[in-house]
């Protein structure tokens, strides 16, 4: 049976549904499965030819423990990618001689977030079901896990949403895609200060007992495990598709809160022959620092063309730390105390090691990322968002390697339309569902960083006490 434990081995482990609702363990630590389920190269062969969701289900299905009947699961699988506009789900596109651009964009907020949100929506909303309960989501967005999980969760009757984003610090377009919902278990939320300062306050409100059992707290950001586990299916389709298992293939992920790069990794230890796992980060490139120096050292966020990576807290590095740490918790719990007093954190020479093994890191500059994205559509005729052009950039340097490389398209151009027209002198078009989104009017609340206020806030709009 299937048990999902903390990184810091305070809570108690919990099944597959109570960690989907829980998000965050009670101790301050992320859950992660006991063990890792492992599919045998036999088993990976067997996928070939299979769609999307016929794969979605193969590898994810042991994760859940049985706790959501199979012919169920399958539904909600269906269901969620069915919201995707490409018959694919995630196309892969040649991009180079051994070198492809996996697009993960198709979905309705047009950023790889929507491919697990989908799927978590539902997953809660038939939990919830089960048990006759509501509960109270709160998020925290650099630009585009609010926009997803606001089109995930609109109008679902079980839940309340609320998003906290960095007020002034994300695109146009992103910020339509959280204010613009009519839907009444919306709410967007403008904090005046940047990621870091939301994601501190929605982490803060897990550590609140009252607070977080008087509104039953559940939690969408990726240190919720199910995220990463939705996230996982793409290496393995992409992998699958380049000849894998019986061939290693190298992914660059631009990352940010390292949920993206973690499922690359999990991927991994389920047995997908993977190569190099390539971070790559903005100006904001703590992680790229962090393998380079062995030391995890926060600075002042800088505001980039890629907003959706403006972070130095990078709440899925403890789930490496962990792994790297040989799941010893109390080796997590002195690394995140360092980390909350001092800003920052050494890791141990054997853990380092262990890092670099799996890991590779750089970063690109905004001269680099207008370069890439101006260089790309002039060869191609591709068009980048600057997310994308960060993991585009970051991969040409490794592309000496013989294996097939893979970079994450980890959103739409027309997304991040200043940065993209600037760089290329092209205006990218949203989609034609999203065609009107620069006219319709626009619902949010401005509020301090301070928690009790954000908290005071939430309980008095949501519905759980009702
Ligand atoms: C477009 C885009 N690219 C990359 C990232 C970084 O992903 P992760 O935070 O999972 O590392 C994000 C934010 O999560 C994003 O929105
Ligand atoms: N880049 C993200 C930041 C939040 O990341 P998450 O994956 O933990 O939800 C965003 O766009 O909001």
């Amino acid at each position: 049976m299937m048990k999902y434990i903390s990184t810091r081995g305070e809570a108690a482990p919990l099944g597959f549904c109570d960690a989907l609702l829980a998000g965050l363990a009670r101790d301050g630590g992320l859950y992660l499965p006991k063990e890792w389920p492992t599919l045998s190269k036999k088993e990976i062969r067997a996928l070939r030819g299979k769609s999307y969701q016929e794969i979605a289900f193969s590898v994810l299905e042991p994760f859940t423990n049985g706790e959501i009947p199979a012919a169920k699961f399958r539904e909600m699988i269906d269901e969620a990618y069915a919201t995707f506009r490409h018959p694919a789900v995630v196309p892969l596109v040649q991009a180079g001689a051994n070198s492809f651009v996996l697009e993960l964009f198709h979905g309705s907020t047009l950023a790889f977030k929507d491919v697990a949100m989908q799927l978590l929506a539902r997953l809660m909303d038939y939990v919830l079901a089960e048990r006759g309960e509501r509960a109270t989501i709160v998020g925290a967005t650099s630009g585009d896990t609010g926009g997803a999980a606001i089109d995930a969760f609109a109008g679902r009757e079980r839940t309340d949403i609320f998003i906290l984003f960095p007020h002034g610090k994300v695109s146009p377009v992103q910020q339509r895609q959280m204010t613009t919902s009519a839907a009444a278990n919306v709410h967007a939320i403008a904090i005046k200060g940047n990621f870091d300062d939301c994601q501190n306050l929605v982490k803060a409100m897990f550590n609140d007992e009252s607070f977080r059992d008087g509104v039953k707290l559940s939690g969408v950001n990726s240190i919720n495990w199910a995220r990463i586990m939705a996230q996982i299916v793409y290496y393995f389709t992409a992998a699958i598709s380049l000849g894998g298992p019986d061939r290693k293939i190298s992914f660059t992920v631009p990352t940010g809160n390292f949920g993206d790069i973690f499922a690359g990794y999990v991927a991994k230890r389920m047995g997908l022959p993977i190569d190099k796992l390539i971070i790559a980060t903005n100006e904001n490139d703590i992680l790229a620092r962090t393998l380079k120096t062995g030391r995890y050292e926060m600075r002042e966020v800088k505001a980039t063309t890629s907003p959706s990576m403006d972070i130095q807290i990078s709440s899925n590095f403890e789930r490496l730390l962990f792994e790297a740490y040989d799941r010893d918790p109390a080796k997590v719990r002195a690394t995140m105390a360092g980390l909350k007093q001092s800003g920052s954190f050494a890791i141990d020479d054997a853990a380092l090691k262990k890092i670099r093994k799996e890991f590779r890191a750089a970063r690109a500059s905004e001269k680099e990322v207008a370069k890439t994205i101006g260089k790309i559509f002039k060869e191609r005729g591709y068009l980048l968002d600057p997310h994308t052009a960060i993991g585009v950039f970051v991969a040409a340097k490794h592309e000496k390697s013989s294996a097939p490389m893979v970079t994450l398209a980890t959103a739409h151009p027309a997304k991040f339309p200043g940065a993209v027209k600037s760089a290329s002198g092209i205006d990218p078009a949203l989609p034609t569902w999203l065609a009107d989104l620069m006219n319709r009017v626009e619902r949010f609340d401005i509020l301090d960083p301070e928690l009790k206020n954000v908290e005071t806030f939430i309980g008095e709009r949501t519905r759980v006490r009702e």
